[in-house]
């Protein structure tokens, strides 16, 4: 028999004035993909050995991870026996383009994610059609299992300072990839250190002594049989992170470590036997993974949000704290307005980022095709969106999540609450993947371009054409949405503007170029994410702004049931469905290994010698 709902969240769930059910199908994308989800998720959490008998905070590091390993391998037999065969491609990623389903088994992700998320898609990027076919069949069966491996210990963002080297031997038609020096390990790739046995390395190749550029190559590091590291390779794991403890982050160098000519992945670049070097129609084609991944991570972000804010509204709506009215019993802590205040934004802002990240994957496979056909027009334009998109939505995320966190009190700092280990995932994505201010900047630089054309009067592309639209400062506009969206096309053409100028006048100033450019930089960060609007209009907005919390207040829980994660996937004490949110706390910290005994043996060994002084 299932247990009793708590009551606040039964009257919670009646007040609902919107068909929940609907709103779950639109976010799927449809009745039919809300089914399919849910087919889905019923067979793979039904699998058993997928859920940890001890909570995975009361291991060690190294039994975290072993424990990881185990699961992923359940866990992806599941997902592959779940699959249903009479579904589309399309079909099987829209029912999990939504789900974390992942997130049920894997508390900090799995070390099987690089293989995934950057590994197989780097070879459908760079690899050319033979190399494909080849590395595809092997990839996809999980006969290898696969990382990417750009950054190193000393480079990150600077990928043209990357120092591992890929020299080629014409003599025996081979490269040789080496790690120079200490800061040339590379250092962060998933799974790298006791999981992959292949990785994407991405290294600054030379033919005769002069410099090709990065190009990537496709790397076994360890023997398939043994899984020993191969001669000349040295590995390792990176050690214990705020986050991603599962993910067995590592460090790997290179001493002499030859590889055949065909693993180059030549899609882009070609490596002819006679060391003859075919370069690529665009150097940048070879970062087109991360172009990837920074489209992926927007929707990833919408999900995590969704996630961490269904946890802390049912909270909300559980928790009784204080008195709002004397002598009126507490109120529900979803009823301060500061609490509507921190949780609705999330609310909206999970929906937002879900339709931009629709939008941007729709931008991507058109660019994509183009680039197929030989067409980068769009390439560059893409590069900035997706910067901007991802720089925004994790830094967006972050505060977000965090202050769900922060809102659920005390029980919000608890390990089983799961909101501290939905911080560590999505904070991390503030790094990787390019870190933000990074990529803002490379937005910026796209900005920069485009103000500088729209003023010489060339056409600009649809998403920068409000630089050429030099809105009249005098604008009026209105609390329509029409309005508000003119206001921040007015405000975000000034931000661009007043970088620009601020640049001019350091280069009248006597600065170069470069000094100019990074003196103006804060404003250029500005200029790509930030919009503010003028005084007045605050006012009536905000009055607009608290009448609207006031209208999704009896809808809130309904919003956050519509996102439709189960109790398995939110993996949380606080945000269950039925709301018994203080025996599950109890629950949870009984199974603490410290409450296997009422006094622990500390007692006996240090406590009463010292407090007896005998210590
Ligand atoms: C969701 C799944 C879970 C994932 C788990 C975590 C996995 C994490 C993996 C990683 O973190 S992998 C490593 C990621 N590393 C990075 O993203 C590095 C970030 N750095 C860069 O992207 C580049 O170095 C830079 C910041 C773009 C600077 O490079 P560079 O100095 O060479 O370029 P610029 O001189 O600034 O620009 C030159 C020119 O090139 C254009 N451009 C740059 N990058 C791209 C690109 N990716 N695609 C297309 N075009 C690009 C840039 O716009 C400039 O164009 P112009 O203005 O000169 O026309
Ligand atoms: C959880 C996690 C997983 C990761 N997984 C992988 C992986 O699987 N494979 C992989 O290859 N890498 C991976 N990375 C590495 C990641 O891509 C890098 O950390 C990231 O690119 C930033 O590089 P860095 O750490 O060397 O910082 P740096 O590049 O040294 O930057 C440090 C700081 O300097 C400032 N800065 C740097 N350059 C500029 C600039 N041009 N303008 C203004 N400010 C600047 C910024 O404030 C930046 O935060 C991972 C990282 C994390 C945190």
């Amino acid at each position: 028999m299932s247990a009793k709902v708590n009551d606040d969240l039964l009257t919670e769930r009646r007040k609902c004035e919107f068909n929940v059910e609907e709103l779950t199908n639109y976010l799927d994308g449809g009745a039919q993909a809300t089914q399919n989800r849910r087919k889905l998720e019923d067979k793979v959490l039904s699998t058993k050995g997928l859920f940890d008998e001890v909570p995975e905070e009361y291991l060690s590091h190294k039994e975290k991870y072993e424990n990881a390993v185990r699961k992923a391998v359940v866990y992806y037999k599941a997902m592959k026996e779940a699959e249903d065969p009479n579904q589309t491609e399309q079909e099987r990623a829209n029912a999990t383009y939504r789900s974390l389903l992942h997130a049920a088994v894997f508390k900090d992700n799995s070390p099987f994610s690089l293989h995934l998320a950057m590994f197989i898609p780097a070879i459908l990027g760079q690899a050319d059609e033979e190399q494909k076919k080849y590395w595809m069949k092997r990839a996809s069966k999980m006969e290898i299992i696969g990382t990417y491996a750009q950054t190193e210990l000393g480079h990150g963002t600077f990928i043209r300072g990357l120092e591992t080297t890929a020299t080629y031997d014409p003599k025996t038609e081979e490269f040789v990839l080496h790690s120079p020096t200490l800061t040339a390990y590379k250092w962060w790739p998933g799974s790298l250190a006791h999981t992959a046995n292949y990785c994407v390395v991405m290294a600054h190749l030379y033919i005769n002594g002069k410099s090709c550029g990065i190009q990537p190559f496709i790397v076994q590091f360890r023997d398939e049989e043994t899984h020993q590291p191969l001669p000349g390779i040295k590995l390792g794991e990176i050690g214990a992170k705020l986050g991603f403890n599962t993910v067995n982050n590592g460090f790997l160098g290179f001493d002499q470590h030859r590889i055949p000519r065909n693993r180059m992945l030549m899609k882009n670049a070609q490596v002819l036997k006679d060391g003859t070097f075919k370069r690529s129609p665009n150097s940048k084609l070879t970062y087109g993974t991360m172009v990837y991944v920074r489209v992926v991570i927007v929707n990833g972000m919408a999900n995590q949000l969704a996630r961490a804010v269904t946890i802390a509204v049912r909270y909300s709506a559980v928790r009784r704290q204080s008195e709002l009215k004397p002598d009126a019993g507490e109120p529900q802590i979803l009823d301060y307005v500061t609490q509507q205040h921190k949780l609705f934004i999330g609310i909206a802002s999970s929906h937002a980022f879900t339709l931009t990240a629709k939008w941007l994957t729709r931008m991507y496979q058109k660019v994509t095709a183009d680039l197929e056909k030989g067409n980068l027009d769009e390439l560059p334009e893409l590069h900035a969106i997706a910067c901007c998109l991802k720089a925004v939505t994790t830094t967006d995320t972050s505060v977000l999540v965090e202050r769900s966190r922060t809102s659920c009190g005390g029980h919000g700092y608890m390990l089983s609450s799961n909101l501290p280990q939905i911080y560590g995932l999505v904070t991390a994505a503030c790094t990787y993947e390019g870190e933000n201010t990074v990529l803002m900047l490379q937005t910026a630089r796209s900005l920069v371009k485009a103000l500088e054309q729209a003023q010489s009067g060339k056409r600009l592309s649809p998403t920068m054409s409000y630089l050429s639209e030099k809105v009249s400062s005098r604008l009026k506009w209105d609390n329509s949405i029409d309005g508000i969206v003119k206001g921040f096309r007015r405000v975000a053409y000034g931000k661009v503007e007043s970088a620009m100028r601020s640049m001019r006048k350091y280069v009248r100033s006597g600065l170069g170029p470069e000094d100019a450019w990074n003196m103006s930089s804060v404003q250029l960060v500005a200029a790509s994410e930030y919009t503010s609007i003028s005084e007045a209009d605050i006012r009536q907005l905000q009055d607009t702004y608290e009448d609207l919390l006031g209208k999704i207040r009896p809808n809130a829980v309904g919003l956050v049931d519509a996102f439709d994660f189960r109790d398995q996937i939110l993996n949380s004490t606080l945000g269950a469905y039925d709301g018994r949110v203080y025996e599950r706390l109890m629950e949870e910290a009984l199974k603490s290994p410290l409450n296997a005994e009422p006094v622990n043996q500390s007692f006996h060994k240090y406590l009463k010698p010292f407090m007896q002084g005998k210590l």
